[in-house]
């Protein structure tokens, strides 16, 4: 059972061998058969001259190259060519071939072969049906081979199958070797019929006879015209293959033939005539051994004729092999009405088709070939990844409902668990604070009590559904107090974060820097309208909103007020950067306020209310400068020409950069005159939108910088390509900027920890190609691969004194060639040695390092058994200094100070 399952599966195939193959650089499993041969029977050492017969992938020839004594011969042949092995010879040809025994001979000059190997197998329909008759004649041709070029007393190895002709091979072998042996490695799978046979002591002998080659000789016993079915000799009654009963009652199982292939059975397809198997005996066998059943002859075709011959029953006869059980039992029906009807007598067969089963041995299944390991192997694979996948499923669903359950229980913060609730809002449903379903649906949802369930209760039973005012204010208070809670719990979130993770603190204090994060959209220094106070994150958007309100009228009342009151807001005006900062400390009574004032209930708006917010909404949309040229809008304002006319200048403008005395005038007359930067936000930038609409001076400010620096982000990089590349055009750039991201909706009121998630996740996604990225790295690396100024510094000192050597070699040189007192030759002699030494660099003078410890600490003079030079250092360790600096820098100490200066050591350790 075990090695059933066993051979099933591909899994079952990728044994030790498989890996071990793998680990140690064999081209296939198959060497380790050859090393263990080798192992028992030690032929490849004492060889120096090899020829392996169907040798790809090369895995026998890699371990022939590794046994044999260097300087050996070895020579593969394979059908397929075989990728180059060191120390190996090989070519492609047929084993069976002329061509190939020349090419042998080619090789090998006058050289006799050692060993002969033959590890083929005939290459029929997939590797796992294997035709025995044809690997046996494979093995003959091999042999054939083998003694044509094998040196007397050489060796041949051969695999065969068992089968019938095995005992017809091993005959032969015993007549042309003195030994014989018959063994399988144990790399050899125990599921495979192969054999390993080991002939050794070739007998060389003078003459050979050729019917020792010639398989029709050697297999004579074999009927080869036996095509369909051979027959018993004692009973003259055909033989079909053992398992072709199991064939047709198990139809989905493999099954295999232990003792190998039936006699004469030399053809995998076969077929048989209607009449005959309509009058013959044993239908299951008959329909378990051939492939279809013909109606060719005349006597056939009358069945055809038959009501009971329809379609479907043709189909099945076409093809046996692909039928199931009830197509077989079709058959067999079908097959009995017409012998019933030709009045032929059933046999006991016909009447108990099944006993057959009995007598007979159902084969083990058979291995598989390649299509059904592939086929099982994909069912394989896919009902595990289903399998994980429900685990995985699983483990969310259980992981939820703890952190649902720990949010019940107050000890998580909804950061934690990152708001997995969804707020129907954005889906165009009611807010999930909508008080009017009285309560947070979250927990109606989940089935909960919503916290003032009590007086929601109370309020209904008031008065059927009527808001109770007191109740309402209870509901409100209970809310103000669950936000309360939960801003709490955000802040010890904060802390504790704050306290564990450095990056957050780092996230924060980036955060906090404002010159990185405002976004200050259409704003324009100086200009009136500032940004309302408190909503430290408004962006321009927000402004140009607020001043649309302010110069629009509307005609109902609720807009005045509001108008008056946005008007009052200006007036509170305030400017951008550190006057904003000063302000809100200033404001911050004034924000405690409104907030206490407008909480979540300011979403109860009316609808016409709703409806003028969002008539506000999309003016201001569509009075953006970019719609100012679409025909159809323009009709309608009159103040939209003059814009347009502004927006026309401003292009111009842009395009010619001379006319800035006559801008300044229309700059003047418009109250935004914005250029829009296509500039790519800093990735680190937590809020930053990455569209920005910068003043002129800024822009003009970025661009200097993007000329001296290049191009610093992989947005800005991608955009700047698609740009030069003409995929996309400044216009589409434009577009892009266009994004949900750029409006600021209406913060005021919401949690911090909601602006906090939001300032991550709500901004445009500004595409980033793979080359922009490299480009990045690479201008990284090269930045990175520059040396530090040290060491250039270090470098250039050498050269420079390097330099000063060689002025002074030369100048000696000089003097010695003047010098006449010398010979030429001592000349010659004196200016290369002090050329040679100028070439190198003077030996540092040895330093002695004495550690002041002991009796010499606080030694004046040499410490005894010193000679030379010598460095008194300090007996503390470097690092243990550069902590007490440390810690020294923390508490606010300076190192210069009287402790430290004790402790300092010049140049790491006090050198004398
Ligand atoms: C099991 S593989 C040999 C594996 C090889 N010993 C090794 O270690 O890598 C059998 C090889 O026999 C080859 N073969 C089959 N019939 C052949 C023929 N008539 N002539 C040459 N090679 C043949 C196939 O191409 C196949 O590569």
């Amino acid at each position: 059972m075990g090695k059933k399952q066993e051979k099933k599966t591909a899994k079952g195939r990728l044994d030790k061998f498989y890996h071990l193959a793998k680990q140690q650089g064999f081209r296939s499993r198959a060497a380790f058969k050859l090393v263990q041969l080798n192992k028992k029977y030690a032929f490849l050492e004492k060889s120096r001259c090899c020829i392996d017969l169907c040798a790809a992938p090369g895995g026998w020839l890699q371990v022939a190259s590794k046994q044999m004594p260097p300087g050996s011969l070895i020579v593969g042949v394979d059908l397929v060519p075989i990728k180059p092995i060191p120390r190996c010879i090989t070519f492609a040809e047929d084993i069976n071939s002329y061509k190939c025994r020349d090419q042998l001979r080619t090789e090998l000059k006058d050289w006799k072969a050692d060993v002969v190997l033959h590890d083929g197998a005939p290459n029929v329909g997939t590797a796992w049906v294997q035709d025995a008759y044809a690997q046996s004649e494979l093995v003959l041709q091999s042999l054939k081979l083998a003694v044509e070029f094998l040196a007397p007393g050489g060796n041949f190895v051969t695999k065969v199958f068992r089968s019938k002709d095995y005992n017809n091979l091993i005959w032969v072998f015993n007549q042309l070797f003195r030994r014989v042996e018959a063994t399988k490695p144990p790399s050899s799978r125990n599921v495979s019929a192969e054999i390993f046979v080991v002939c050794q002591e070739f007998k060389a002998p003078k003459r050979i006879d050729p019917k020792f080659l010639d398989p029709r000789y050697v297999f004579k016993d074999l009927d080869p015209t036996a095509a369909n079915k051979s027959t018993d000799d004692k009973t003259q009654k055909p033989v079909y293959a053992a398992n072709a009963v199991a064939n047709v009652f198990e139809p989905e199982k493999k099954r295999r033939k232990r003792e190998g292939y039936a006699e004469g059975e030399m053809l995998l397809y076969k077929a048989i005539s209607a009449k005959d198997f309509i009058e013959g005996d044993n239908p299951v066998e008959m329909l378990g051994t051939f492939n279809e059943i013909r109606f060719r002859d005349q006597e056939d075709k009358r069945f055809l004729e038959h009501e009971l011959t329809d379609e479907n029953l043709k189909a099945c006869c076409a093809d046996l092999k692909v039928l199931g059980k009830k197509d077989f039992r079709n058959l067999i029906k079908w097959r009995k009405t017409l012998r019933e009807e030709m009045g032929l007598e059933l046999s006991a067969k016909d009447q108990h088709p099944s006993d057959d089963r009995d007598g007979e041995e159902v084969a083990e299944v058979q291995e598989m070939d390649e299509d059904e390991m592939i086929d099982s192997e994909l069912a394989r694979l896919k009902e595990e990844k289903d399998r994980r996948a429900r685990k995985e499923r699983r483990r969310k669903n259980e992981a939820t409902a703890r952190k649902v359950q720990k949010m019940q229980l107050s000890m998580t913060t909804p950061m934690d668990i990152g708001m997995e609730i969804e707020d129907e809002a954005l889906h165009g449903g009611d807010d999930f604070f909508d008080l009017k379903h009285g309560g947070a649906k979250g927990e109606v949802a989940r089935g909960e009590e919503p916290e003032y369930e009590d007086s929601d209760d109370e309020s209904k039973k008031a008065g059927e559904g009527e808001e109770d005012d007191d109740g309402e204010d209870e509901k409100e208070r209970r809310l103000r107090e669950l936000e309360g809670e939960m801003d709490g719990m955000y802040e010890e979130y904060r802390q504790r974060k704050a306290e564990e993770d450095a990056k957050f603190r780092i996230k924060e204090a980036r955060r906090k820097d404002e010159n990185r994060d405002e976004w200050y959209g259409f704003e324009k220094k100086g200009d009136d309208m500032s940004e309302s106070e408190g909503s430290e994150s408004e962006g321009g958007y927000d402004i140009v909103q607020k001043r649309k309100e302010a110069e629009e009228t509307y005609d109902t009342d609720d807009e005045e007020d509001e108008e008056d009151e946005r008007a009052e807001a200006a007036e509170r005006g305030l400017v951008r950067g550190t006057k904003r900062k000063a302000q809100r400390e200033l404001d911050e009574d004034e924000e405690e306020e409104v907030e206490q004032d407008e909480n979540l209930v300011n979403d109860l708006e009316s609808k016409d209310d709703k409806q003028a917010r969002q008539s506000r909404e999309a003016a201001i949309w569509f009075d953006n400068p970019l719609f100012k040229g679409l025909e159809g809008l323009e009709a309608n304002d009159d103040d939209d020409d003059e814009d347009s006319d502004e927006e026309e200048e401003d292009e111009e403008d842009e395009d010619d950069d001379d006319d800035d005395d006559d801008d300044e005038e229309e700059e003047e007359e418009s109250d935004v005159s914005t250029t829009i930067s296509a500039e790519a936000s800093d990735n680190s930038d937590d809020d930053g939108a990455p569209w920005r609409f910068e003043d002129d001076d800024e822009d003009v400010a970025k661009q200097r910088q993007i000329q001296e620096k290049g191009l610093t982000t992989a947005e800005a990089i991608t955009l700047a390509s698609s740009l030069v590349n003409r995929e996309k055009t400044k216009e589409d750039l434009i577009d892009m900027g266009f994004t949900k991201s750029n409006f600021s909706y209406d913060k005021e009121g919401l949690p911090k920890w909601f602006l906090d998630d939001e300032s991550q996740f709500y901004k445009a996604n500004v595409p980033i190609t793979k080359e922009a990225v490299a480009a990045l790295r690479a201008k990284m690396r090269a930045l990175d691969a520059r040396p530090i100024k040290k060491v250039a510094e270090a470098k250039a000192r050498k050269k420079y004194k390097a330099a000063q050597r060689l002025e002074k070699a030369r100048k000696k040189a000089e003097g010695v060639s003047e010098n006449v007192d010398i010979s030429e030759r001592e000349k010659a002699k004196d200016i290369d040695r002090l050329l040679r030494r100028a070439g190198k660099a003077p030996k540092k003078r040895e330093v002695q390092v004495v550690v002041a410890k002991g009796k010499n600490r606080g030694l004046k003079g040499r410490p005894k058994g010193t000679k030379g030079r010598y460095r008194m250092v300090d007996p503390r360790q470097k690092k243990e200094l550069r902590a007490m600096k440390r810690k020294d820098k923390r508490e606010g100490k300076k190192t210069t100070s009287s402790t430290s200066k004790q402790r300092r050591v010049p140049n790491g350790y006090g050198g004398r």
